[in-house]
């Protein structure tokens, strides 16, 4: 009998579209909804979705991204970072099927120096982080067969990402100014969709949260720095780029100081090591660029 379908949600995102085009170069049976047929700020939506089809996992790459937009609306954040995913985790349960979900670094204060471990204490300081916190909370308390998978700084060719803005505001000014007082871990898309599949693949009776992330860690400024030397290389015009302090780039959402994550339990109980954020970031924009 052919196995059923995955669900995957938010395939027309970053890790969702990376997801779908993955699973199908692996011949995995993925049954991949676009908003119109599974609307996460409708329970009744997600429940009709998920009784049409016999399901064999759900990976939850959907979500509200909007990260200084979050903070004058939290109410719908919440509900498609938070409640949907309550939803999808007691569906699942009811189906006796495995739950995969996407979470963010942003769900810690930034007030460690070392990179957080699955067990650090989360401390949410914008309203996205909370209502991701939020969404990992009702899964761990409603479906005891999850892998909730952080991540940080996602980039990908086409998506709505740091590294797009940069060659945009590159394109367009002689000067662009970056903070470099807040650090974290890039990490392409097309990686975190390799190890969704490889947690969803090879789950079995594990249940846990997980850190995954390309290797090694930037500062946003050193991220561009990057970005923009690759970008001259390939002979494009690039700013003239300016480091400041976060204090000089106002937001309306605070940010974490330091999100760095550990991938050490994800290369232990998966045997699989990430590859650095350079080696990552190369790849994208060698995509993006061809
Ligand atoms: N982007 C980042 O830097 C990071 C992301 N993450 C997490 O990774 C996951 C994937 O993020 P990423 O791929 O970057 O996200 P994107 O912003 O690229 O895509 C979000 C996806 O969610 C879908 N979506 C949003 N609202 C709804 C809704 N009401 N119903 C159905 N679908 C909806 C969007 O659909 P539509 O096209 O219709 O809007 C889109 O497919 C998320 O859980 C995110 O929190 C974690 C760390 C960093
Ligand atoms: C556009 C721009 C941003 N910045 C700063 C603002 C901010 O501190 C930092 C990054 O801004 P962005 O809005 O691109 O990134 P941000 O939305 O904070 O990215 C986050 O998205 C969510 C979804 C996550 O889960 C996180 O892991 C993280 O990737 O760069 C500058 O300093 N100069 C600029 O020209
Ligand atoms: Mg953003």
């Amino acid at each position: 009998m052919p196995c059923a379908p995955i669900l995957v949600t938010g395939v027309t995102g970053q890790v969702g579209g990376a997801v779908f085009r993955q699973a199908q170069q692996r011949g995995l049976n993925i049954w991949a909804p676009t908003r119109a047929d599974l609307d996460l700020t409708s329970a009744s939506s997600i429940k009709r979705a998920m009784s049409e089809n016999a399901l064999s996992a759900v990976i939850n790459c959907a979500a509200y991204t909007a990260v200084d937009k979050a903070e004058s609306e939290p109410e719908l954040a919440a509900q498609i970072n938070a409640e949907a995913p309550a939803i999808l985790a007691a569906e699942t349960r009811r189906r006796g099927i495995p739950l995969i979900h996407v979470s963010t670094d942003y769900v810690f204060d930034g007030e460690k120096s070392d990179p957080y471990i699955e067990s650090d204490f989360v401390n949410p300081i914008n309203v996205y982080g909370k209502t991701k916190q939020a969404g990992e909370a009702a899964i761990q308390a409603t479906q005891p067969n999850h892998a909730i998978i952080r991540t940080a700084w996602v980039l990908s060719a086409s998506g709505a990402n740091f590294l797009n803005t940069m060659l945009r505001l590159g394109a367009e000014r002689a000067e662009v100014s970056v903070v470099a007082d807040q650090f974290g871990c890039p990490t392409a898309a097309d990686d975190i969709a390799h190890a969704l599949l490889t947690v969803t693949q090879n789950l079995r009776d594990r249940a846990g949260t997980w850190h995954f992330v390309n290797q090694g860690s930037a500062s946003w400024y050193e991220l561009a720095a990057f970005i923009f030397a690759e970008a001259s290389r390939r002979h494009l015009a690039t700013p003239q780029l300016r480091a400041i302090t976060h204090q000089e780039y106002p937001t309306p959402a605070r940010r974490p100081a330091n999100s760095q994550l550990s991938t050490a339990k994800f290369e232990k109980d998966f045997s699989s090591a990430p590859r650095t954020w350079q080696e990552a970031v190369s790849d994208v924009l060698q995509q993006r660029f061809s």
